[in-house]
């Protein structure tokens, strides 16, 4: 196809205003003689060389033979002929080829025209431009040689007329470079950018619009130039794309509301710029990485934050650096709406975010390291035990492979029902889907590393020394870890319980395999696990891959979650007599760290327990009514009864014996007793004026309590001014305060003021009466409180002369008389209302002067009292 170019052209000038016209070309003699083209033959097609060739002697017009162009003979390739010995033909290209006319007067662009599309990329144009020595024709010939074809999907060409793209500019060539410099970082990002300045700097000259480009390039946005628009120099251009970018930007925000991103103004490496108006960025809410300052609209709150920061002083850095660095590393914790009374969800931290671990400063373990013995040490004479070859049967799970969504060798596994961990030679499914190997995959995670391999943590608790706290979370049944320790003989684990261990609050002692003991006192981490009665894991002992048993703490049928202390029921045996209690805290607790009985041992403790509980109602029964006994005695004796006394201490009896006397002597020279005598006529003598005010005697001592009842606090109080006035009457001057300690009176109640002594030193019934009167409640108070006003008038009459009330029957002075018949008509007026208090009838005993006798079962004071139940 391809032949060596052996034509030269010369163009002859057109009438047209193409300039590619008509071409004449040369034919060598060569040609003539052998391939030579007929002048009324044309190529048929443009991979004919004599045609396309001709295309040469247009780009390279010679301004010798204008307008005709001929390539010179030196321009030939080596070898050929010259001119001179070649023929000439001519060529209308513009017939030949069915090219567009190309008005341009540039003739190497408008070649592109000849082949629809431009065969020669733009950098070869370009080379061509800047190599001139470079044959076009041999660039077309090489193109000619290619295999090519034209892609369907190419653009359409531009109609006939319009104007062609443009080459490519060195503003275009700029862009380019500088949108490679925005997605690359770094010196070779600078070096480029750099070019791209100093290309713009060349075309500057002083152009207005060149030094806006080269303004652009200094102040793009972050720095980042391929978000410049070389391409939009156009105004007009500019608002043809205006209105979509700004409905895009409008759709963007519309997103991100309700919070609208205030424009912020920025630093890049060429100073502080406003920043460009088409990318606003949301920049608070509820993911990592935003401000802390999550509400930037209060005013303010950024120069808080400005403060705050050490080294942020003010023009120091911009506020986008101090934002940035105010930057949230985490998830803020959800903390309002969760706990408000009125939002009762429940909250549950996600596990993912809290990771709880050891802080600085938290107790630890003395006698433990973090790097804890994973690995079982037999010792003593265990080994004889442990190394003796058992006769335990070989175990091959038959399981088949699980079917999708579901784990091999689950619950039905004979392997898992022996207690045997699926391993390469006695699993069914060569270990695909078998979820029977828990130590294997413990280990293979401890070997894989990571802040969750082993996922838990030693942790100090509040009353059971240290525990063990889940830093991940466990599916159900999942192996937590293998409690590991030293493998010691039962008889070993007594010895060192009794010598070692004795003093010992915390025991790390395991029943394991053949009668062999785990003592975890050098074990791993397992052995700070604590008990619960309602646990969240459980242990269980499990033949591994090598054959021999091993102890491991899985996860319970909830699983565990991150944070939870891990807990097992430690079914404890108790070495010694004494139980340890219990502080696990759940409602089911045993209430001590012991055995967990089976059904008829549980059936027999509930019995006794059932017995113990009986007894102890019975108990609490008797002492309650022996309680309520007491008490009905103590109020049966009345307010002056002063307890049991022992009659065979002498001192007691002593004191018995004087009191006896003293209330005789009283009794002789009481009111009473020196009234009747005057009636009798006898001789009264005068008391002593001195004695009859008696100091020791509080005024309070006949003072009842206040009532809550106003009527019953009016009679009261109307019966303490009597009172007061009767209380005047001297003591017996023999009475003395007990000696004895036993004889020291009781507190007295309330209601039961009045003591023996007072009886004897008043010494009248009458008094008596009215006092233990006025302590109970009467159906007809008003009647009642009338009458004992009157009484207390009566009585009030006299209180002019304090002694006289008590001299009545030593008198015989007229006044004397008036003043006793007063006071005795008062007092029959008391008892007349207390008698009528009573139910209206007048007292059995009461005497035909109306006064009441007191019942000998009223009397406050008894020597049976004294009489001690012995
Ligand atoms: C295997 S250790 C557990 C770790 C132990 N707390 C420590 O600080 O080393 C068992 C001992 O922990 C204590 N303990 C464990 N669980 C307990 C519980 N629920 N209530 C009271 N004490 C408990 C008992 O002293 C028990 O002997």
């Amino acid at each position: 196809m391809a032949r060596p170019l052996s034509a030269d052209m010369t163009r002859e000038p057109s009438v047209d205003s193409s300039v590619l016209s008509t071409i004449h070309v040369h034919a060598s003699e060569e040609d003539s003689s052998s391939d030579r083209v007929p002048a009324s033959t044309p190529p048929t097609s443009l991979g004919d060389s004599s045609s396309v060739g001709s295309v040469k002697g247009a780009t390279a017009p010679s301004h010798q033979d204008p307008p005709t162009m001929a390539i010179a003979e030196e321009d030939a390739p080596a070898g050929r002929r010259s001119r001179r010995s070649r023929a000439s033909v001519n060529y209308n290209l513009t017939e030949l080829s069915n090219a567009q006319v190309v008005e341009s007067a540039n003739a190497s662009r408008n070649v592109s025209g000849l082949t629809g599309r431009t065969l020669v990329s733009a950098a070869d144009d370009d080379d061509q431009e800047h190599s001139p020595g470079t044959s076009f024709g041999d660039k077309v010939e090489k193109a000619m040689q290619m295999d090519w074809e034209i892609p369907e999907d190419l653009p359409p060409r531009p109609a006939s007329g319009a104007t062609l793209q443009r080459k490519t500019s060195v503003r275009d060539r700029v862009k380019k470079a500088a949108g490679k410099v925005g997605s690359v970082l770094g010196k070779r990002s600078r070096e480029m950018m750099e070019a791209g300045k100093r290309k713009v700097g060349e075309l500057k000259g002083g152009n207005d619009r060149h030094s806006k480009y080269l303004k652009e390039l200094d102040t793009g946005v972050k720095g980042v130039l391929d978000e410049m628009d070389f391409d939009l120099d156009d105004e007009e251009e500019k608002e043809k794309v205006r209105p979509a970018k700004k409905a895009k930007k409008e759709k963007a925000q519309a997103a991100v509301k309700p919070v609208a991103p205030p424009l912020v103004k920025t630093s890049s490496a060429f100073g502080n710029v406003t920043a460009k108006k088409g990318k606003r960025w949301q920049r608070e809410g509820l993911y990592v990485g935003q401000s802390i300052d999550t509400d930037g609209t209060q005013p303010g709150s950024k120069k808080k934050l400005q403060k705050k920061r050490p080294g942020s002083s003010g023009s120091a850095g911009t506020l986008d650096s101090q934002a940035s660095r105010a930057k949230r590393t985490m998830m803020p914790m959800p903390m309002f709406g969760y706990l408000g009374e009125e939002k009762q969800v429940d909250f549950k931290i996600p596990y993912d975010i809290f990771a709880p671990t050891f802080k600085k400063g938290d107790a630890k373990p003395k006698d433990w390291t973090d790097k804890p013995n994973r690995q079982n040490r037999i010792v003593g004479d265990a080994r004889e035990i442990w190394f003796k070859k058992g006769s335990l049967a070989q175990s091959l799970c038959i399981c088949q492979p699980p079917a999708e969504g579901e784990q091999g060798c689950d619950y039905d596994c004979l392997n898992r029902a022996m207690h045997y961990e699926c391993n390469e030679n006695n699993c069914n499914l060569n270990g695909v889907g078998c979820s029977n190997r828990p130590f294997a995959q413990l280990n293979a995670r401890i070997k894989k590393g990571g802040p969750y391999d082993i996922g838990v943590e030693v942790v100090k608790t509040t009353n059971r020394g240290f525990g063990v706290r889940a830093c991940r979370t466990f599916a159900p049944g999942e192996i937590i870890m293998e409690y590991t320790g030293e493998i010691i003989t039962e008889y070993e684990c007594e010895r060192r319980m009794t010598e070692i261990y004795s003093k010992s609050d915390n025991y790390y002692l395991m029943q394991f395999d053949r009668g062999l003991v785990i003592d975890g006192t050098k074990g791993s981490m397992g052995r700070f696990v604590n008990h619960s009665c309602a646990p969240n894991c459980e242990v269980r002992m499990m033949r591994g891959a090598d054959d021999r048993p091993h102890m491991g703490i899985f996860a319970g049928d909830d699983g565990v979650v991150t944070g939870e202390e891990l807990t097992y029921d430690y079914n404890f045996d108790n070495f010694g007599s004494s139980q340890q209690t219990c502080h696990c805290g759940a409602s089911s607790c045993r209430g001590f760290l012991s055995k967990r009985l089976n059904a008829v041992e549980q059936k027999l403790r509930d019995k006794e327990e059932k017995e113990r509980q009986r007894k102890a109602a019975e108990e609490a029964m008797r002492n309650a009514e022996a309680a309520v006994q007491a008490k009905k005695e103590k109020d049966e004796r009345g307010p002056g009864w002063r307890g049991w006394l022992d009659l065979t201490d002498r001192q007691v009896r002593e004191q018995l014996k004087k009191e006896k006397q003293e209330k005789e002597e009283a009794a002789k020279n009481s009111d009473r007793a020196r009234r009747m005598a005057a009636r009798r006529g006898e001789y009264v003598p005068p008391l002593p004026k001195k004695e009859e005010q008696t100091p020791e005697k509080p005024a309070t001592e006949f003072k009842k309590p206040a009532r809550n009842s106003s009527r019953r606090h009016t009679s009261t109080s109307t019966i303490n001014t009597q009172k007061s006035t009767i209380r005047k009457v001297p003591t017996s001057p023999g009475q003395a305060a007990p000696e004895h300690p036993s004889m020291t009176p009781k507190p007295k109640r309330p209601g039961h003021n009045r003591t023996n002594s007072a009886v004897s030193a008043t010494g009248s019934r009458f008094r008596e009466e009215i006092n233990s009167h006025r302590a109970r409640p009467t159906s007809s108070g008003s009647a009642t409180a009338a009458l004992l006003q009157q009484a207390s008038f009566a009585v009030s009459d006299n209180e002019d002369d304090e002694n006289d009330n008590v001299t009545l029957a030593a008198t015989s002075s007229k006044t004397d008389q008036s003043k006793k018949r007063k006071l005795g008509n008062a007092l029959k007026n008391v008892a007349g209302a207390v008698g009528i208090g009573r139910g209206g009838k007048r007292p059995e005993s009461s005497s035909s002067s109306g006064v009441k006798k007191a019942t000998p079962g009223k009397l406050r004071q008894s020597t049976l009292s004294f009489a001690r139940s012995m």
